[in-house]
């Protein structure tokens, strides 16, 4: 086994998707290591989303195979692929408005045995504007915050690999940067990220590594550091959002 295999966190090789006679992927590879960041870019319909449900399971690929934590997981339930530890973000804001802030985090944990407690003061340790909020129904929670408290929720459940969907879609400069924030403080738990992110400029300054994908196809792959404005403009065109 190499050094790069052995601290490989995931793995995809030749991945591919189908739905029905479209397909949508075709040979992605990519490899993201323990506690580093991959910033997926592409413009709308290049098949960043059907990378990150087929990693996640929910959407089954047609071909290649998905190798996370050492093991094989192209062909496991979405359950079992969270409870290995890949969360999946999705686009929105994936909590229960109805709920207090709370509630939400207790539901997050109602598969886990021992330690809530613990869990629950790590994620306001890291979160504090949470734990000052906890009985404040999540829907009356700024868009910022909602995304804190979906992390939270994420981080309930120890993730060796968080997966970010356009988390600041729609959100206010200000709120972003909150978002970019509560990223940077689960890497620093130790959580590697894949980000799929409208504002390539600064997903590309949160990775370490990035590629662009363009038609369901790696068309760019490389250090994040190197992707420079000329780059993005030729493959993104106009998709290059501050
Ligand atoms: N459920 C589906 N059934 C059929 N085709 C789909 C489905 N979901 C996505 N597609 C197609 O797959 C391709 C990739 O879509 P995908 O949503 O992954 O792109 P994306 O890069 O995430 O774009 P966006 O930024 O707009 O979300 C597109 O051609 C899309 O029309």
């Amino acid at each position: 086994m190499t050094t790069s295999e052995s601290t490989s966190l995931l793995q995809v090789q030749h991945l591919a998707v189908r739905y029905g006679a479209a397909q949508s992927l075709f040979d992605v590879s990519i490899d993201i290591p323990v506690n580093s960041a991959l910033a997926v870019l592409g413009s709308n319909g290049a098949g960043k989303s059907t990378l990150a449900r087929a990693l996640s399971g929910l959407v089954p690929p047609s071909g290649g195979r998905v190798i996370f934590d050492g093991k094989d997981i192209s062909k496991w339930s979405p359950t079992k692929i969270r409870r290995a530890g890949l969360v999946h973000l999705p686009e929105g804001r994936g909590v229960f408005p109805a709920l207090t802030v709370m509630e939400n985090l207790r539901m997050a944990l109602t598969t886990q045995r021992g330690g809530k407690d613990a869990s629950l003061d790590h994620a306001f340790e890291l979160f504090p504007v949470l734990g000052q909020r906890r009985k404040q129904l999540a829907g009356t929670l700024s868009g910022g915050e909602q995304q804190m408290l979906s992390l939270a929720r994420a981080l309930m459940v120890s993730p060796k690999l968080v997966i970010a969907d356009e988390m600041s879609l729609g959100l206010a400069p200000k709120l972003v940067d909150v978002v970019f924030e509560s990223l940077g403080k689960m890497r620093e738990a130790g959580v590697a990220v894949l980000m799929i992110e409208q504002f390539a400029s600064r997903a590309l300054a949160f990775a370490d590594q990035a590629i662009i994908l363009q038609r369901g196809t790696v068309t760019w792959a490389g250090r994040a550091e190197d992707a420079g404005e000329e780059l993005l403009h030729a493959y993104l065109g106009g998709a290059t959002a501050a």
